[in-house]
């Protein structure tokens, strides 16, 4: 449970000549109902760990896509405490780990030392809050800690030396490497120097290192996979679950599977 499930389950695919690979999805879109069953799928089609969003009315990192999909999850009454109570319901049906993309805000309003307790409970691995710089985490991170659930950090392209140093020594689970400035959405093109960002970080991060931000194609998949560890893929994940396009979905986790290099980045 907990952070050690991560790392356990991303040391195995590594192991084993494949690229770690995590799908976002948005809680509660298309019915908090049916997510279980969609993390079954993506668990069924070889990702390695789910990142959950939950859904919030100021999402400031999401880009248009999300958005809408948060959009969707609220007008039909999703709540933290729902999607928790989901989890916890289900709990012994799966084995991916789950990771939880909240805004602090949630956690805030819910109560830090309760809501650890309680991701603990219904088997939350780990949480990814983009809006804790590390100079303001201090006031959660030991919490979680002290409940084994890994923190994971985002390195920004932007991100100074002296940060990204101090970032990919403390995160947990993975350290989540943001390919691109801005907000979250499929991309065509990445920025220059992605590669050298890329291996630079995995000689700092002891965690591994996972790339995303505008990732969306099997074959961007593959490319990026040859520079760190695995990659993460949102906003067309939650496209084509969206519309029920599951066979695209299946391509896209099947990408980082396949051993093979391609070099056009
Ligand atoms: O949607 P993209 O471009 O594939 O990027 C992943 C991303 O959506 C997901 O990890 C995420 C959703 N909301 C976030 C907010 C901050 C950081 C990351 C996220």
């Amino acid at each position: 449970m907990g952070k050690a499930k991560i790392d356990a389950a991303i040391a195995s695919v590594l192991e084993n000549g494949d690229k770690a690979f995590v799908p976002y999805i948005m809680a509660g879109d298309g019915g908090i109902e049916n997510l279980k069953e969609q993390i079954l799928f993506l668990e069924e089609s070889g990702a390695t760990v789910v990142e959950l969003g939950i859904p919030f009315s100021d999402p400031v990192a999401d880009g248009p896509v999300i958005q809408e999909a948060g959009l969707r999850a609220l007008a039909n009454g999703t709540t933290l405490a729902g999607v928790l109570d989901s989890l916890e319901e289900w709990k012994e049906s799966r084995t991916i780990p789950i990771v939880l993309m909240t805004y602090f805000n949630l956690i805030f309003a819910y109560g830090i030392e309760k809501f650890a307790e309680r991701c603990k409970e219904v088997g939350v691995d780990g949480l990814i809050i983009p809006d804790v710089p590390p100079e303001e985490e201090e006031m959660a991170a030991p919490t979680f800690a002290k409940h084994e659930i890994a923190l994971i950090r985002l390195a920004a392209p932007t991100s100074p030396q002296s940060r990204l140093e101090q970032i990919a020594k403390r995160t947990e689970g993975f350290l989540y490497a943001v390919t691109v400035k801005g907000t979250t959405g499929a991309r065509t093109r990445y920025e220059d120097g992605l590669p050298e960002y890329l291996q630079e970080l995995q000689t700092l991060s002891a965690a591994p290192v996972l790339a995303g931000f505008g990732v969306s194609t099997p074959e961007q998949v593959k490319e990026l996979g040859q520079y760190c560890d695995g990659v993460i893929v949102g906003s067309k994940i939650v496209e084509l679950l969206a519309a029920g396009k599951r066979d695209e979905i299946k391509e896209i986790i099947q990408a980082a599977k396949a051993n093979e290099t391609v070099s056009n980045l």
